[in-house]
């Protein structure tokens, strides 16, 4: 296979603590990958190491074939690599259709000149129907599952060729945790990469071809989806579910 994005002996550290030991990976076109652990595990810093978002870090982050380590991540954002973080970011004094506008960049093709999916305020308005009755409001008046849709419209906006997830069902509603498998699921039929950090098994079962165990920094385990369904004994053991 083609990786969109491969990673390879990344390590990370936040100051003087070392987070990230060896981490590698990589993920396709069209394939939903789960980095999967429990708190603390190093979830986030493998994503905003990609990002280009943690200071300190060592090894090899390629994204369609292009060495990205030492870009700025604006400029990682413009390669078409998207990015939705834990903690939203939505712009609070913005309504629903000003934040997407914020995210728009042009349409991107794929080398084989296939575009790749495109994203209008009103095809995300059909993906996410509740976004669809509040496009006037402002994020101060929205609720967290309601931002974290939000958030992910306006990544889509961008047309990524693939999109790191940082655990999208945090704290959401579960009406809202379908939509966002149902997101999820859409990207990957029409080829986009997704990298999805996340600690809900149940969404990861759901949605992901293959995932990678994180524990203290370092992948302890990965395999395909099927093969961790079937192992009882690595989920006790790393997730302890
Ligand atoms: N800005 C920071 N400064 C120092 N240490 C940090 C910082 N952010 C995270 N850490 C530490 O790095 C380790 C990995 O954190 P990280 O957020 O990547 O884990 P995670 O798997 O995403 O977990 P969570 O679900 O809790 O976010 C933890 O020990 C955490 O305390």
């Amino acid at each position: 296979m083609d990786y969109l994005l491969t990673v390879t002996g990344l390590n990370a550290w936040y100051g003087g603590a070392h987070i990230l030991f060896d981490v590698s990976l990589s993920v396709g076109r069209g394939e939903v990958v789960a980095l999967i652990g429990r708190n603390g595990a190093g979830k986030s810093t493998t994503l905003k190491s990609i990002m280009g978002l943690v200071d300190k870090k060592q090894g090899e982050i390629q994204f369609l074939g292009q060495r990205i380590n030492h870009l700025a991540t604006y400029k990682i954002a413009r390669l078409g690599l998207g990015y939705v973080p834990e903690d939203r970011r939505i712009f609070a004094a913005l309504n629903v259709e000003e934040n997407l506008l914020t995210g728009q960049q042009a349409p991107r093709y794929w080398e084989d000149g296939q575009p790749v999916a495109q994203w209008t305020p009103e095809k995300l308005f059909e993906l996410f129907p509740n976004l669809a009755t509040m496009r006037q409001r402002p994020g101060t008046k929205m609720s967290g599952g309601e931002q974290q849709m939000l958030s992910v419209a306006r990544t889509l906006m961008g047309n990524p060729y693939l999109v790191l997830l940082d655990e999208p069902s945090e704290g959401v509603a579960p009406i809202i945790v379908d939509q966002l498998k149902a997101m999820v699921l859409q990207l990957k039929a029409q080829g986009v990469g997704v990298l999805l950090s996340e600690q809900n098994l149940d969404f990861v079962l759901s949605v992901a071809d293959r995932a990678y165990i994180l524990e203290k920094g370092e992948v302890k385990y990965s395999d395909s989806i099927a093969a961790l369904r079937a192992n009882a004994t690595v989920r006790q053991q790393y997730l302890g579910v």
